[in-house]
């Protein structure tokens, strides 16, 4: 029976509060997390910016002990599988078990929409740069994926990029074996967070601009740093941007700031763009082949404007980087608390990867417990831990309640791949439960990582390459061991899960021995 627009339970306005005394401070706090004192101070807050109809945003900056863990399971058990978040002039509807998800991504429209992304599109407006994959939307957006997709999300496709990715790989190693020198241990490796960020920028550049821009050198140019900066800026300021009223641009430096990142952004994948544009016109000019990869395709399609390839390039660029260097960091995280899995890992892989030799992009093919292992680690990590369709067409009915079209709904990933009843032990870190090996496959809805249908992620296969080659060889060379001084790691919510602490960790080298393949 289909019932009238009824919600299960109300939540609360969350509300999200700027700190005085520093900028960058954004503090969001989950009213259904209980805390009285907190509560009341907040309720008074929140009914004062109500009142000033300043909008309450939610999820974007959670303080440590107000985890993911906290939100979307918390919500779970108190609200149940679905219900309405009124956050200001933010509503939407939370799906928060994975019948329903099925059900309402099995709905999903001819031009899948995430929502407003006003955020992204006022710069690009303003500057009249193409919308990327990202933020374009409808039939554009269709378009764009047309030819964004080629080349990178078929999984044939992305095995031309081994070659380049094990190039960055080998680098990533050897800057793991000179930061473990300088350590005073002579194995520990430091603030992971980081280089493996350098790494997987390193990785997604060198594929996206077809050359090497210098994170894994001992000195990154500088270039390369002030685009590193550039990022971190526009992710920082976009957090009061969003939150402050229009008005305040004109006298609070955030704006400015926030626009000044997307101007380095730019600058620099101008730079590399405009780089490669010359070089093909010069092979072209002399009459000679046009060989070279993504960039190159991209900007030999006659469909794909410069505009557009400006404004895609940058996009697939920002939303490369965190997504796999954190699933990375994750991954090796679990491994290093769990000897037994590792060494189930280095038997996979040394059973293929024979000697000293560098693994194949198809090789990785058949490591059943490497790709196990990283499934995994995005089930226990989700690194977008929720994800959103707006249901822009039609008026939609989701476990038997009615919602009218341009309805958003918000997708709670990580509360879904930690429900008992989908996953067992959620807890626990089971690569096996993915063998494929006779044993019951886990409901495909319980975990989807990189999305969903026709709007999923373009980059799966790209952060599957870099994910699954760098770690066959860091786990072909080295034991990873956790440091103790660090403790227990747990996921913060920065729109990617990221952990809470400095992550560092030992890389022993493993002793070759003379029974080994
Ligand atoms: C472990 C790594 C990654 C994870 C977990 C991940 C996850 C996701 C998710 C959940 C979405 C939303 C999909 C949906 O709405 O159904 C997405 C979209 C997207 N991802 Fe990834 N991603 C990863 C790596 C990458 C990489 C390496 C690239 C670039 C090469 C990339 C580019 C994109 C783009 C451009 C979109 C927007 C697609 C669209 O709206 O059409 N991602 N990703």
């Amino acid at each position: 029976m289909v019932v009238a627009l009824q919600w299960v339970e109300e939540v609360k306005p969350r509300l999200v509060v700027i700190c005085s005394d520093s900028y960058a401070a954004i503090l969001s706090l989950a009213s259904g997390v209980k805390s009285s004192r907190q509560d009341i101070i907040y309720e008074i807050l929140a009914s004062l910016l109500r009142i000033s109809n300043i909008s309450l945003i939610t999820f974007l900056w959670v303080p440590a002990h107000v985890g993911v863990e906290a939100n979307e399971l918390y919500e779970n058990q108190v609200y149940g599988p679905l219900y309405k978040v009124n956050a200001g002039n933010f509503q939407a509807i939370s799906i928060n078990s994975v019948d329903l998800l099925e059900e309402l991504l099995r709905k999903d429209e001819k031009f899948p929409s995430r929502g407003d992304m006003t955020l992204w599109t006022e710069y690009r407006d303003m500057k009249g740069i193409g919308y990327g994959p990202f933020t374009e939307e409808r039939e554009k957006w269709y378009k764009l994926r047309t030819v964004l997709n080629k080349r990178m999300l078929h999984p044939k496709d992305s095995v031309q990029y081994g070659d380049v990715v094990n190039a960055v790989v080998t680098d990533f190693i050897k800057r793991i074996y000179y930061l473990r020198q300088m350590s005073p241990t002579g194995d520990l490796v430091s603030n992971m967070t980081n280089e493996l960020y350098r790494f997987s920028l390193e990785g997604i550049s060198s594929i996206l601009f077809e050359t090497r821009i210098g994170c894994l050198e001992k000195e990154i140019p500088a270039e390369t740093q002030d685009f590193i900066n550039s990022i971190a800026q526009m992710f920082t300021y976009s957090m009061p941007v969003v939150l402050l009223p229009n008005w305040t641009r004109n006298y609070l430096p955030f704006w400015q700031w926030y626009i000044n990142g997307w101007e380095g952004i730019f600058k620099f994948a101008r730079k590399m763009i405009d780089m490669k544009m010359e070089a093909i016109q010069k092979r072209l000019d002399a009459n000679q082949e046009v060989a070279g990869e993504y960039l190159t395709y991209l900007l030999s399609n006659v469909k794909m404007s410069s505009k557009d390839v400006y404004g895609s390039i940058s996009e697939l660029l920002l939303a490369g980087v965190d997504t796999t260097s954190n699933t990375m960091l994750w991954a090796l995280y679990l491994l290093s608390r769990d000897p037994e899995a590792q060494e189930a890992l280095y038997q996979d892989v040394t059973r293929v990867l024979k000697g000293d030799r560098i693994p194949t992009a198809q090789e990785v093919n058949s490591m059943p417990y490497l790709k196990a292992v990283i499934k995994e680690a995005l089930r226990m990590y989700p690194v977008v831990p929720m994800n959103s369709r707006l249901i822009a067409e039609n008026d939609v009915v989701i476990g038997g309640h009615f919602f009218p079209k341009k309805t958003t709904f918000t997708l709670c990933h990580y509360a879904i791949s930690h429900d008992e009843k989908v996953f067992p032990e959620p807890r626990k870190f089971k690569p096996d439960r993915w063998l494929r090996d006779g044993r019951t496959r886990p409901n495909p809805f319980g975990s989807i990582p990189f999305g969903f249908g026709v709007r999923g992620c373009v980059g799966r296969r790209i952060a599957e390459l870099e994910l699954h080659l760098a770690l066959a060889r860091l786990i072909k060379l080295f034991e990873i061991r956790p440091d103790p001084t660090v403790g227990e790691v747990h996921s913060l919510n920065r729109t990617v899960l990221v952990p809470d602490r400095q992550v560092n960790l030992h890389f022993v080298e493993r002793q070759k021995t003379s029974s080994e393949p």
